[in-house]
């Protein structure tokens, strides 16, 4: 793997505190350029609507909640097409990849890239790369037409194929160079934007007219910036079904106790929503927010006590969360997947296994149903509004590449689709902030204990960053359009 953050980012500053946080482009290191005009002139479905083009100066900003004397802040670029493109429609190769695990929406948003290209920039050379990054070295490419892809939305998983891990940095720039690749779109969670800002790092290096584009996805919500990823609404919609059968075996039985894993490894979103929507989960635990199983306060006492008022009681799991406690009473395993990333014991079953231990204990007859949907969830295609979502950023994506823009990521700040840095993205993970009101809101809707004791809120709170849409609440389920 390469290193990433070689590269300046490109700052303007402006008045009263104004900042524009701005993505490359090609011109910025390749001169004389030729441009051309955008051919959505004289496409019928554009040409009739009023401002089409986004305004050069069109920026977004990042924090929505000023006060009277707040400096401007932070802007990203508006995504949106431009009237004049740096590629002529014939001139364009573009191929997609899709990296990391799999989440819901992944093949609109491969049809939404090859459907906008051919349909709006009379774009007819598009591949598709076979197995994630590796791929572009060890594999074969497919030939990606609108009508190859027509139906993918209608299927989970990618029909690319993914990995993880296998990013080699100068083998991947040699097979876009010696295939004349010019446009390289690149779908992946946190670990696979790194890899695509240190190609976009190696491309830049050589000098190539590359545009390299990234489109977010991470179940997880992960990442930074943006409000929320494809795929997240889904995830959170499916795990519904999930909770509902937990919920229905542990009222159906004496000291019924139910419990369901989902996924987030470091970010404990899709648990915390899929409580909030569900309304019948009595305890939702998260990997950002610390918790302890004996004594007072702990989840124990707390399971303890909702048997007694309500006869049974459901938990959501985050699978990262409570990792600490598990390597305390099971020797560490200390593996990681081909990409780097820790592999997680199971902490479902450890914790279920836990509950029954205690109660054997105190010689208490419960009945406890452990269930382990994780890759139901994300395996599945996705629902209306994600399907909406993932066709406005591959489009948005296509206008970017098309008019130069390179190194950046496609994302919804605010509502509005933006173009974000590659750096911007990469720096850090989102995280649930257990001092925001979000998570309060949650608290207040199990009335579970928070399990913190003060030295965890402080730590929590050097933690503190400015909070996405799904933080502070204002969640928009279906984005506004460019
Ligand atoms: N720092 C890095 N530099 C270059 N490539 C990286 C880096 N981190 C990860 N990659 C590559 O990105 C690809 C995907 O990474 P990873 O398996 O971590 O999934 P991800 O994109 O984070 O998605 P998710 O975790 O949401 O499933 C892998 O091929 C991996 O080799
Ligand atoms: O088993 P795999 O494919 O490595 O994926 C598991 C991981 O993928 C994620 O969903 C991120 O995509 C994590 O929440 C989870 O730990
Ligand atoms: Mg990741």
């Amino acid at each position: 793997m390469g290193s990433s953050g070689t590269i300046q980012m490109k700052i303007v500053n402006g008045d009263s505190g104004y900042v524009l946080e701005d993505v490359p482009h090609l011109t910025d290191y390749i001169s004389d350029l030729p441009t051309y005009s955008n051919p959505l002139k004289s496409n019928p479905a554009y040409s009739v609507v009023k401002q089409y083009f986004v305004d050069e100066d069109d920026t977004i900003v990042q924090k929505i909640v000023v006060h009277k004397d707040s400096p401007r802040g932070v802007h990203f670029r508006r995504a949106g097409p431009r009237q004049r493109m740096y590629f002529e429609s014939d001139e364009v190769h573009a191929c997609i990849v899709t990296c990391g695990g799999l989440c819901p929406g992944l093949n609109t948003v491969i049809r939404e890239i090859v459907c906008g290209l051919y349909h709006m920039y009379g774009v007819n050379k598009v591949l598709g790369i076979d197995g994630g990054y590796k791929g572009f070295y060890s594999r074969n490419t497919v030939g990606l037409t609108p009508k190859v892809v027509n139906d993918i939305h209608k299927r989970g998983g990618t029909i690319l194929g993914t990995s993880r891990g296998g990013h080699d940095t100068s083998k991947i720039v040699d097979s876009i160079n010696d295939r004349g690749i010019n446009q390289v779109y690149i779908i992946g969670g946190d670990g696979t934007q790194k890899g695509a800002s240190v190609i976009y790092e190696e491309i830049r290096r050589r000098g190539l007219k590359v545009a390299v584009a990234g489109i977010p996805k991470t179940i997880d919500n992960d990442i930074p910036v943006i409000d929320k990823s494809f795929g997240f609404d889904t995830a959170v919609e499916e795990a519904q079904r999930a909770i509902n059968a937990a919920h229905v075996e542990a009222e159906s039985f004496e000291n019924g106790i139910g419990v369901v894993k989902l996924m987030g490894r470091y970010s404990g979103f899709i648990a915390m929503y899929a409580t909030l929507a569900s309304r019948d989960v009595d305890c939702c635990l998260i990997p950002e927010s610390p918790f302890y199983l004996e004594g007072q306060g702990g989840l124990f006492e707390y399971i303890e006590k909702r048997l007694k008022e309500n006869g049974h009681m459901v938990i959501v799991i985050a699978e990262g969360a409570g990792q600490d406690l598990l390597s305390e009473s099971l020797q560490s395993m200390n593996q990681k997947d081909a990409s780097g990333n820790k592999l997680l014991q199971d902490v479902g079953l450890w914790m279920s296994q836990r509950i029954k231990v205690h109660f054997a204990k105190t010689k208490t007859v419960i009945n406890l149903k452990y269930i382990d949907p994780t890759y139901m969830i994300r395996a599945i295609p996705s629902n209306a509004s994600d399907n909406v979502y993932c066709t406005l950023l591959a489009q948005s994506a296509v206008h970017g590449a098309m008019a130069g823009y390179t190194g950046f990521t496609v994302g919804v700040v605010n509502g509005r689709h933006t173009y974000i840095p590659f750096n911007r993205v990469i720096e850090k993970q989102n995280k649930v902030v257990i001092t925001d009101r979000m998570w309060a809101r949650l608290l207040s809707s199990t009335n579970q204990p928070s399990f913190l004791d003060p030295k965890d809120v402080t730590e929590a709170k050097k933690e503190e960053e400015p909070p996405t849409q799904l933080l502070d609440g204002n969640i928009q389920l279906t984005p506004s359009a460019t």
